[in-house]
């Protein structure tokens, strides 16, 4: 069947990114794969209700137009520069991780015929044997971060409504990082530390720790200008747990399998930004030590 949207091209086989891939190829959208590998790969996908399906994907020798990179915190900028020399005038690029991204450096490294985008996600996935399974309901906000981005979105819009959506559009990413950042730092190291589920999170011995940790987030955020108010991102919190409840946190899962975690990018920023403006943050130094050799 041909596909009446344009081509799109999704780095690598992680957990959003074949969640992306499988629900824009489900929708009729012609999408590829930047692999580390020239061979196609076929996958189950497991949506969050009804049965599994087998897909296929081409490996792409020269990412699309519109390129989606979902990659952990440390492998965005390296990816955006071994992809520079293969992209299409007019590419349309979407980077997407946690942890607080470095926003000026990425647009360092465009053109401006490129459109430069940052998605940050609440949908939750996991990586099977042979596939992906999509583990928890989320939803996506999306930010230009230059000009030619702006004026592309009628294109850009639709296809990743498709790919995580549902999807708001903001003008200012800021709050969105600084939201997702407070979620990170309270689920992801104490699921990692501990080896459970997010849903665990709910238990009561876990609720001062939690509430330690978002209110250093919120102390450091004000730092650096932005109002987070403490109790509707304690909420926040709670709501991701409850939503994502099944699911392992990403850095749990590169905890098991030893790869290197997002810790920098989250409890680093910020233990770091906290040392910048002379803020004590305990509760967030203390997961950072438990859990500084996976960073
Ligand atoms: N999993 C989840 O539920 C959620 C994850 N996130 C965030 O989304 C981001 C992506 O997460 P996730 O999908 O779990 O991450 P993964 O690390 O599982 O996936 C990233 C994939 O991209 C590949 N990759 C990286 N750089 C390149 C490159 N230059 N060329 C080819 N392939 C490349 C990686 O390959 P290799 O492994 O070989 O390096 C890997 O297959 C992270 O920041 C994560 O924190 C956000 C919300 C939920
Ligand atoms: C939303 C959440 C907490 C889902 O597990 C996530 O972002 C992650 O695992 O990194």
């Amino acid at each position: 069947m041909a596909s009446a949207q344009p081509q799109c091209s999704i780095v690598g086989q992680g957990a959003i990114g074949l969640l992306a891939a499988s629900r824009l190829q489900l929708a009729g959208w012609a999408v590829d794969l930047w692999l580390r590998q020239p061979n196609p790969l076929r996958i189950d996908f497991h949506p969050l209700q009804g049965p599994g399906q087998s897909l296929n994907f081409a490996a792409c020798q020269r990412p699309a137009e519109l390129l989606f990179i979902p990659v952990k915190a440390y492998a965005a900028l390296p990816c955006l520069q071994q992809l520079q020399p293969l992209l299409q005038p007019g590419t349309q690029i979407v980077i997407s991780h946690n942890g607080m991204p470095d926003l000026a450096t990425l647009q360092r490294h465009v053109t401006v015929n490129q459109g430069l985008w940052f998605l940050s996600t609440s949908q939750a996935a996991m990586r099977t044997a042979t596939g992906v399974r999509h583990t928890g309901a989320g939803s996506s906000v999306l930010a230009a971060l230059n000009d030619t981005a702006l004026s592309s979105q009628p294109k850009v819009e639709p296809w990743l409504n498709t790919a995580l959506g549902p999807l708001t559009i903001t003008a200012d990413i800021q709050p969105a990082l600084w939201r997702k950042l407070a979620i990170n730092a309270a689920i992801n190291p104490l699921t990692a530390i501990h080896g459970i589920n997010n849903g665990a999170l709910a238990a009561a011995e876990f609720q001062a720790q939690l509430e330690a940790i978002v209110s250093e987030v919120c102390v450091v955020a004000a730092a650096e200008g932005m109002h987070l108010p403490l109790a509707e991102t304690l909420q926040q919190v709670q709501q991701v747990i409850a939503a994502t409840a099944a699911n392992y946190s990403s850095m749990l899962q590169d905890v098991r399998v030893g790869r290197r975690t997002e810790l920098a990018a989250i409890t680093g920023y910020i233990v770091n930004t906290a040392a910048r403006h002379g803020l004590a943050v305990p509760a967030n130094q203390a997961l950072w030590q438990a859990l500084a050799s996976t960073a």
